[in-house]
């Protein structure tokens, strides 16, 4: 069978129909006239029924005692007749393509059973007269039948008393599985049927009917019919339908029957069928309106397009007319007048047979593709499979792109999440200046100039490794949190400051060039964090010192002679020992004058003019090391070497640097691994010194490798670019940055070695080794950039503030690397540019070599002003005689002061000379603080809370 299809019933255009509801009263039956029980009920006509004893029954007297159906049959109407006047039509509209049922429903024993076996046979009677009467169709009848019992579905035609399941077919509505159909043959057959059924049917004794059905009984014919000789024609259909004959088990309640047991469940399901029956014809009666609840019984679920669905329905209601059932048949009626309001809206069902249907879908594609070739009869095949070409690699082509953005995607997210995920590791809420602390480190443009620099990297391709150009960022949310908007600015303000202080961290001894650059004066004060006031004071100290001399010339001289004279005067007594017998004070005087003569004077107001170079000032970046053709030192951008790899990732950044002589700088995070580690194990440091003994043995001093030494199971790892530990000892405690590592792996402990082991776990890499590699990697790095930095120093002449500011404050931390790498670069541009005797626009100021060593001379001079001021003579002399100069010589601090930062070799020298004019310059005491200040300008921000940290981060990488 095909697609079916639904038509308004002839004659009824489709409209609700009521459903038809007749009466049948019975005769009083033996019983009831034995125990003369009378009948209270008289049928007034066809279509009425009264109550005459309304008084036998006073709970009862609120009953209707008048009901009206569409027919009322009297218990002498025969069964034919109430076939024929409350049942035939809506049965025979099955031969019409029209779903129909007919109910029998009342209390047991009422004639259920007698009422509606006749009305079964009469309706195919009356089918096969159809049939008969039209020969111009075929028919094909179909019988099925089952039992509810128990709730539970059978199959009345089957011995297989297996319960059937209920399916839901979005066409057919509720299906009975698997029943059992039989193609009626003739009514013989059907007899036979109607035999087998009511063997199979559930019979139960009652005390009300000895051959009592407690089942719900359904026998259901079905009816194809279509046209003679149109069975296989292309333009046949199929009218099909069924009529369902329902004789339901008894609607009393299970107590009245006096059932226990057995009888009592049943009563119990049949009931519920029957509640439910009871409840949707209810609700259909109001209206559709609301829930019905069809799927709360099987019966229900079966019938539900009988009761108010595609079908026409007739309910006959059976009652007994005995006074004792007068409760029982009131229900009867009071169903029976709910069920007559409930409409239906029955339609005709055609089937399209399966045939018809190919033959309609075939023509209905032959249409379409016949459109379809007149629409698009001016492209050939193969101009469409050009077309259809060159879509396909569009396709392809944005297939690829939208493949390689996302990898991108995935790699920016992966990176992203590393560095959060860093930000999240660091385990303290503030982030401070604690060099322990593994900031990522961040790359940045650098575009000062120079030929010999070391070689500036590309963008890694190691996509472990982010580099960040940092074009701008919100300074302001690195350091206050402040979301202000003018964060090019603030980033400006940064990097000047940056350039003050991480390239020339010293006060300036230059009056006229410390003032006036509003620029970054007071910008870079609120940069600071910590107490930048000291730094200033000592740097206006000098100022005002230097400034004075320049004010007032000679006249200065005289004024501060006699405190120098008075001076001399109480110590001439004892100092009167000099070679050439002049005096402490005459050769302070004659000092003095030397300082201040014409020359020097003509030679100082020049240098005025290019001083700050090398004497730079938070106030004042350092001119010779900003770029080259700047006309402002905001587009100052530093970049740093493969060596200090931006690292975005949470692991320690050394841990995945190659061993490579020119790549060992350790990143930020390299102090981390020394945090906290406890005093007294020496298992590592011993295992240094003893590589280093037997390097320094076998090698003769030179860098080489430190060997390898076993400590605790920890293999001690060779490379080139070990420790130079014949260096390191020769420094001894001058060299403060060899110190630091030793100091830190002589803190090492087992513990927190294995402890980090587990952070690098996932690299499959030995975390001892990996610690004192790194070490080593620092300190042999640290110690070559310390030493191409001071003879770059000598070489261009830098000022002695600034060696001994930045000798003193980068004394190996790990987090030094960045400052020294930039003052290397920034040297090694100016030695370029010195050698090839060129000068250099920086501010709008030529700087050559000249007026270097110019600057240079004049900031002797500064010294030497200072030497007698800020020493006592006792110190000046016992500095004079470690230095190996005389006492009676003449000009002994010019002497001295010549003779700092000559030997660039000599640590000892050096660290001599930076620790002299540190103590001359005020430098003493304020190391915490500058580095702080330098701290601040490194680039993971400091003393930010995590949120703010995370904010920064994000504003750094949203510029990327
Ligand atoms: N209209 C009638 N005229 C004569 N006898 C009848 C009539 N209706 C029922 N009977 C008789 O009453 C008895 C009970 O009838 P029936 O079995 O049809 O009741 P029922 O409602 O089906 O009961 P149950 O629900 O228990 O099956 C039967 O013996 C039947 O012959």
């Amino acid at each position: 069978m095909g697609a079916a299809d639904e038509e308004p019933i002839k004659g009824s255009s489709g409209d609700e129909e009521k459903t038809l509801v007749s009466v049948r009263l019975r005769p009083l039956n033996e019983k009831e006239t034995a125990r003369n029980d009378v009948s209270d009920w008289e049928c007034i006509n066809n279509n009425t029924v009264i109550y005459r004893n309304n008084l036998s029954v006073p709970e009862s007297s609120l009953c209707p005692t008048v009901y009206t159906f569409d027919r009322v049959f009297r218990p002498e109407s025969s069964t034919r007749q109430v076939y024929e006047e409350g049942a035939k039509e809506v049965a025979l509209s099955v031969v019409n393509g029209i779903n129909s049922s007919i109910f029998a429903y009342g209390q047991t024993s009422s004639g259920k059973t007698y009422t509606m076996d006749g009305i079964t046979e009469y309706t195919v009677v009356d089918i096969y007269d159809y049939i008969d009467k039209h020969k111009n169709r075929e028919f094909i009848l179909k019988f099925s039948a089952m039992e509810i019992y128990n709730e539970s579905v059978r199959d009345l035609l089957s011995m297989d008393t297996t319960p059937l399941r209920l399916l839901d077919d979005p066409e057919r509505g509720t299906v009975v599985e698997r029943l059992s159909e039989e193609t009626l043959r003739d009514w013989n057959h059907f007899k036979e049927l109607l035999s087998v059924c009511e063997a199979q049917r559930q019979i139960g004794e009652t005390s009300m009917n000895e051959t009592s059905s407690r089942s719900h009984q359904i026998l259901r014919l079905t009816i194809e019919s279509s046209a003679c000789g149109d069975l296989g024609n292309d333009k046949s259909s199929t009218l099909a339908a069924s009529v369902n004959f329902v004789d339901l088990a008894g609607s009393e309640r299970a107590s009245q029957s006096l059932s226990a047991g057995m009888r009592l469940k049943e009563g119990c399901h049949i009931n519920r069928s029957l509640l439910t029956l009871g409840t949707v014809i209810r609700k259909l009666s109001k209206g559709r309106n609301g829930h019905i609840p069809f799927r709360d019984s099987k019966l229900t679920r079966i019938l539900q397009s009988s009761l108010g669905g595609n079908a026409r329905t007739a309910i006959i209601c059976t009652i007994s007319p005995a006074r004792s059932h007068v409760e029982q048949s009131r229900n009867t009626l009071l169903f029976a007048n709910c069920a007559k309001e409930v409409t239906t809206n029955a339609r005709v069902n055609v089937v399209v047979s399966d045939k018809a249907l190919v033959k309609k879908l075939q023509r209905e594609l032959a249409r379409l593709e016949s459109e379809l070739r007149s629409t698009g009869s001016n492209f050939s095949t193969s101009e469409y499979t050009k077309v259809l070409r060159e879509k396909d690699l569009q396709i392809e082509k944005l297939g690829r792109e939208v493949l390689k953005l996302n990898q991108q995607l995935e790699l920016v997210n992966s990176q992203v999440e590393n560095l959060l995920r860093a930000v999240e590791d660091d385990g303290s809420s503030t982030i401070s200046a604690d060099p322990d602390h593994h900031y990522p480190k961040l790359r940045v443009q650098n575009s000062f100039k120079s030929e010999n620099s070391v070689p500036y990297s590309s963008a890694s391709e190691d996509p472990r490794f982010l580099d960040i150009r940092i074009r701008s960022f919100n300074a302001s949310q690195c350091f206050a949190g402040d979301n202000s908007s003018n964060s090019d600015e603030n980033f400006i303000q940064l990097v000047n400051f940056e350039e003050n202080f991480v390239q020339t961290p010293k006060p300036s001894i230059c009056t006229s060039s410390l003032v006036g650059d509003g620029l970054h004066g007071k910008d870079t004060e609120e940069l600071t964090c910590e107490n930048p006031g000291n730094l200033c004071k000592e740097v206006q100290c000098i100022t005002t010192d230097e400034s004075s001399e320049k004010r007032h010339g000679n006249s200065q001289m005289s004024e501060s002679s006699p405190q120098r004279y008075a001076e001399s005067n109480v110590s001439s007594p004892n100092v009167n020992t000099g070679t050439s017998g002049l005096t402490e004070a005459e050769n302070e005087d004659r000092e003095n004058q030397e300082l201040e003569s014409p020359q020097l004077k003509e030679e100082k107001e020049l240098n005025c003019l290019y001083s700050d170079f090398i004497l730079p000032s938070p106030e004042k970046p350092s001119p010779w090391l900003v770029e080259e053709g700047m006309s402002s030192s905001r587009s100052v951008k530093m970049i740093r070497s493969r060596s200090c790899r931006a690292r975005l990732t949470s692991a320690p950044a050394y841990l995945f640097e190659k061993v490579e002589k020119n790549e060992s700088t350790p990143p930020v995070g390299f102090g981390k691994i020394f945090k906290g580690r406890n005093k007294g194990s020496q298992r590592n440091f011993s295992a240094l010194k003893k590589g280093h003994d037997a390097e320094e043995s076998s090698s003769n001093g030179s860098l080489t490798s430190v060997g390898s030494a076993a400590v605790d199971g920890y293999q001690m790892q060779t490379t080139e670019n070990a420790i130079d530990w014949k260096s390191t000892s020769s420094v001894s405690n001058s060299d403060a940055g060899m110190k630091y590592l030793i100091d830190h792996l002589e803190q090492e402990t087992k513990s927190e070695v294995i402890q980090s082991a587990k952070s690098v776990k996932d690299v499959g890499l030995d975390p001892i080794q990996d610690d004192l590699d790194s070490a080593m990697k620092w300190a042999s790095e640290f110690k070559r950039l310390q030493g191409e930095i001071i003879e770059l120093w000598h070489v261009c002449s830098v000022s002695l503030v600034h060696r001994t500011y930045f000798f003193l404050l980068f004394k190996g931390d790990p987090t030094d690397s960045f400052y020294m790498e930039v003052e290397l670069r920034k040297l090694s541009f100016l030695n370029d540019t010195f050698s090839q005797g060129k000068e250099t626009l920086v501010d709008g100021r030529i700087l050559s070599l000249t007026s270097s060593k110019r600057a240079l001379n004049q900031e002797r001079q500064m010294l030497c002003s200072q030497m007698q001021k800020k020493l006592s003579k006792e110190e000046r002399e016992d500095i004079f005689l470690k230095w190996g100069i005389s006492l009676s010589s003449s000009n002994r601090r010019m002497k001295l002061v010549q003779n700092l930062w000559t030997k660039t070799t000599d640590m000892d020298h050096i660290t001599q000379g930076a620790t002299l004019i540190a103590k001359l310059v005020g430098f003493e005491g304020q190391e915490q603080s500058l580095k702080e200040m330098f701290g601040l300008l490194n680039f993971a921000p400091q003393n930010l809370s995590r949120g703010k940290f995370s904010i920064w981060l994000r504003s750094v990488l949203s510029i990327l």
